[in-house]
């Protein structure tokens, strides 16, 4: 999949600038983004759901054109899955795949072996309507799946989902990722789509304020607060005071009135330095951690400066 310089707009609410977006076969590329950003309006484009205002698209190398049809071997969700709910999942997926055409019976999709994947087997005949969200977000999966896509589109998978249904489905994902297949995927957390994907593009605003493997922008997160227990919080703030590239900011608000804990600032090699001379000074290390984790920071510096700008 290929964007370059993708704009669309609806009235005068610019939902997507100039954008740009490179998928291979086998990646997983997370969109992450504040409300608003732009990230289901490109994937509703990957669809076929609407058109560019502007640019190029093209998927599986063939150009998307401007009539609104789901492009040859996309398949996916935007907002929330469709699901009819007065049908059981396994009535849903026999509909979806009916309505697709190709072949029935034994040569048709696998529609059970689907809803084990995405473990709903034990659910199959029960009504959608009572489903929650998680449910029919693992439904939508497993209809996105059916058709054996070479590229997936799943507008915010995990919403909904508890930490076992999250693990769960990015089980799902990275495997179906490791046969091969591209996906792209959206979410409001940095967090959620770390676990998961090789490459992230950050929207703000309809544009792209960073896009590149995961572990590329956690190295641009610069200097972040650190939380530090120690057994001598004296000695611990003296030898942070002397410590090169290291801040001591104001303490009040990440305490949480503890008062063996100390914030410090700086790089990861700044606090490297301190963990030594602490060793050194015979004080003990209880807790050392980035207040906010660094992907996090990352993604909050890039999208605060990029409001602070607009
Ligand atoms: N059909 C539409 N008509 C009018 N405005 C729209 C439409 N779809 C999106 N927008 C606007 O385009 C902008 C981008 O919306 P989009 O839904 O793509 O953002 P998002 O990043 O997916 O947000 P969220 O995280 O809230 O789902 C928003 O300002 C939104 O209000």
């Amino acid at each position: 999949m290929r964007a370059r310089g993708v704009s669309k707009s609806f009235g005068d609410v610019v939902a997507l600038d100039q954008v740009d977006l490179d998928l291979e076969a086998g990646q997983v590329h997370g969109l992450v983004g504040p409300n608003g950003a732009g990230k289901s309006t490109l994937l509703g484009l990957l669809l076929g759901l609407s058109a560019a205002d502007r640019g190029t698209l093209s998927i599986l190398g063939a150009p998307v054109g401007r009539n609104l049809v789901v492009p040859a071997g996309v398949a996916g969700f935007v907002d929330e899955p469709g699901l009819y709910p007065s049908l059981t999942p396994r009535q849903n997926l026999a509909a979806l795949a009916s309505l697709r055409g190709g072949p029935r019976g034994e040569a048709g999709p696998d529609i059970d072996a689907a809803l084990e994947q995405v473990g709903l087997a034990d659910v199959a005949d029960d009504r959608v309507r009572g489903f929650s969200l998680g449910m029919r977000q693992r439904l939508g999966l497993a209809s996105a799946m059916l058709t054996g896509p070479q590229l997936l589109v799943l507008d915010e998978p995990a919403n909904g989902l508890d930490p076992a249904g999250r693990r769960h489905v990015n089980r799902v994902i990275a495997g179906l990722a490791a046969a091969g297949t591209a996906v792209v995927l959206s979410s409001h957390r940095m967090d959620d789509l770390a676990e998961l994907c090789s490459d992230v593009s950050i929207l703000t605003a309809g544009r792209v304020v960073f896009s590149g493997p995961v572990e590329k922008l956690a190295a641009e997160t610069g200097d972040l607060d650190y939380r530090l227990r120690t057994t001598d919080v004296a000695v611990a703030r003296e030898l942070a005071a002397q410590t090169r590239s290291l801040r001591l900011p104001a303490q009040e608000d990440h305490l949480r009135g503890d008062p063996d804990v100390l914030l410090v600032r700086g790089s990861v090699e700044a606090v490297d330095d301190l963990v030594v001379r602490l060793v050194g000074a015979g004080v003990g290390i209880r807790e050392l951690g980035p207040v906010v984790p660094p992907l996090e920071a990352a993604f909050l510096a890039l999208t605060q400066d990029q409001e602070a700008l607009s």
